[in-house]
């Protein structure tokens, strides 16, 4: 029989585990995998791969959605299709404050919607934010693992490269971290209802070179290919995993008065 596919990333339409964990590189979905019991490539077409298996009893979805918000936001729509209901995003970002060093991990309160695609979907006042819930979990995750961690606002950007247009737009507003994809996450998980966050891993620009000087915020240092981002990454798995099960164990918890009477609570 054959399987019934989303249209673009081609993820099976039923069956995925609600809880998902989304990355931008395909070899990444194996790391977060390698860590899950009964772990199995779902589907891979494209720079959408994706993995199912178990952490410590919560069956979760690994995917990957490439680089750049644009391809992202067809998986985070394909996604929430399928019955996905809670995504924690990965990724990797250049640091944006001093004291935010290589390897740490920057948890997401909201995120600067730069990325390219939302601004065709929604005026663009409309906010970026993670559920606060995911923030929590995530930080309680970084902090029970022992991991260097920092919590602040995301410049999503859809161009890497520096052009001719000055970078210091936001000089001054204590960015933490650079990247591609989390807006389109967060504003996906808004308009659909999912409850959504991110974990970034710092690969660059740590910000203390920027005090001093020695590099801009584009691509100065930027070099994910190190044994300290590797770790991090490494790290910044489990937390992720780790979080999603405090979001779970929260959710099959009774709902309180305030939550019951909400409906968008719920949703
Ligand atoms: O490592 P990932 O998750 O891909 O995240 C970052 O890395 C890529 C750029 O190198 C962009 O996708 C950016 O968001
Ligand atoms: O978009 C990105 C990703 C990683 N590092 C950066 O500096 N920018």
């Amino acid at each position: 029989m054959t399987q019934d596919l989303s249209p673009v990333t081609r993820i099976p339409r039923t069956g995925l585990p609600p809880y998902a964990v989304v990355v931008g590189d395909p070899a990444r979905t194996a790391t977060v995998a390698a860590l899950l019991d009964g772990a199995e490539e779902v589907s891979y077409h494209r720079e959408y791969r994706v993995f199912r298996g178990s952490w410590k009893g919560l069956p979760v979805t690994v995917a990957s959605h490439g680089v750049g918000a644009p391809g992202a936001i067809l998986l985070f729509q394909e996604l929430a299709d399928a019955g996905v209901r809670t995504v924690l995003r990965l990724g990797t970002a250049g640091a944006m404050r001093p004291g935010i060093g290589d390897g740490d991990l920057v948890v997401a309160e909201a995120a600067v919607r730069d990325d390219g695609v939302t601004q065709q979907l929604l005026p663009p006042e409309y906010p970026a934010v993670s559920a606060p819930e995911a923030v929590l979990a995530l930080v309680r995750a970084a902090r029970e693992a022992g991991v260097p961690h920092h919590r602040g606002i995301v410049w999503t950007r859809a161009a890497f490269q520096p052009g001719l247009i000055p970078l210091n737009a936001y000089d001054g507003a204590r960015l933490a971290a650079i990247e591609m994809e989390l807006s389109a996450l967060l504003v996906t998980a808004s308009l659909r209802g999912l409850v959504a966050g991110g974990v970034l891993v710092v690969d660059g620009v740590n910000a203390d070179e920027l005090v001093d000087g020695k590099a801009s915020f584009s691509t100065g240092a930027y070099d994910p290919h190190r044994e300290v981002v590797a770790r991090g990454v490494e790290r910044g798995s489990v937390v992720a995993l780790e979080a999603l099960r405090l979001l779970a164990r929260a959710e099959e918890a009774p709902a309180g008065p305030a939550e019951a009477a909400d409906p968008g609570a719920t949703a």
